[in-house]
């Protein structure tokens, strides 16, 4: 499976289940889509700003549910296996994106069959890890061991995006060693992971020295 990057804004987000699950994945979209959650149980634990409805559909009404909300994609998160084939049959009908927390997609799978990988956030920086559905206990230690090397990504992202941006006045081969030698620079991850370090001096310097270098 090759990870790809979808933009839900804008969009709804069905997901049957409210157990533990279920709640996992309102969160997951509640980032970016208006989440329906459809279960005749919920448990204690938070479902994002999701609209939580209370039902129990047999197979048979899984369709209307679906053309009524209209979502992007759909959750199949019940504990009830023939209840989460019509969910992915359904879904795959209507040419919706389908996700099942039940199985890691056998040999059936389809395209609009998604997984979620496990993430680690800082925005604008976000790393998916996945294990081809083999051994979530794994992906969810590794994400842990990632969680910290991530911490200060998205600042990065922050500040080299300014400065692709304000490096218009140097040539492309330049602008490109300097950004280079600043994602590079020790100097600079620990300046970002540092409130008392100035990073905009230690990038300048960094910058300096590389344009100086190569000039
Ligand atoms: C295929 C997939 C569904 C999909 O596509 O969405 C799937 C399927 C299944 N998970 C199961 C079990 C567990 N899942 C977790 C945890 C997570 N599982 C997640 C994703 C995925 N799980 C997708 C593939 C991901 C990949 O490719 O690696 C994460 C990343 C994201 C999330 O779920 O939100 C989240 C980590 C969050 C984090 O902490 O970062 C733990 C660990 C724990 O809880 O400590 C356990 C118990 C230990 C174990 O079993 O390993 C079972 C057996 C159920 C049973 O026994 O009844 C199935 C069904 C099956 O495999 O048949
Ligand atoms: N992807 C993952 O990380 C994991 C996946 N699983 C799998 O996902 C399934 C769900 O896991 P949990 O949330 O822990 O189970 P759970 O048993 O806590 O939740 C199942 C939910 O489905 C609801 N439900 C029952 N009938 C329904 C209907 N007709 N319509 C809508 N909802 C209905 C129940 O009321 C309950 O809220 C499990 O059966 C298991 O196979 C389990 C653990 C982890």
């Amino acid at each position: 499976m090759i990870p790809l990057l979808h933009d839900f804004t804008g969009t709804r987000v069905l997901v049957f289940g409210g157990g533990r699950v279920g709640a996992r994945r309102a969160r997951t979209f509640d980032r970016e889509a208006d989440v329906v959650v459809v279960s005749p149980t919920f448990v204690e634990e938070s479902f994002g700003s999701a609209a939580r409805v209370r039902a129990a559909p047999e197979p048979a009404a899984v369709g209307d549910w679906i053309d009524r909300v209209d979502p992007a994609v759909i959750v199949a998160a019940t504990d009830r296996t023939a209840l989460n084939d019509a969910i992915a049959t359904a879904g795959h009908d209507r040419g919706v994106l389908v996700n099942r927390a039940d199985q890691a997609a056998g040999a059936d799978r389809t395209v609009s069959d998604v997984a979620v990988p496990a993430t680690v956030w800082s925005e604008p920086v976000v790393v998916g890890i996945s294990t081809g559905g083999r051994s979530p206990a794994l992906t969810r230690v590794l994400r842990e061991r990632i969680e910290p090397h991530i911490e200060d990504a998205g600042e990065m992202a922050r500040v080299t995006g300014s400065l692709r941006a304000a490096l218009n006045d140097v040539s492309p081969e330049q602008r490109r060693s300097a950004l280079r030698a600043v994602v590079r620079s020790d100097r600079v991850w620990k300046a970002l992971g540092d409130s008392h370090t100035n990073t905009e001096q230690a990038v300048s310097e960094v910058i300096a020295s590389e344009l100086g270098e190569t000039e």
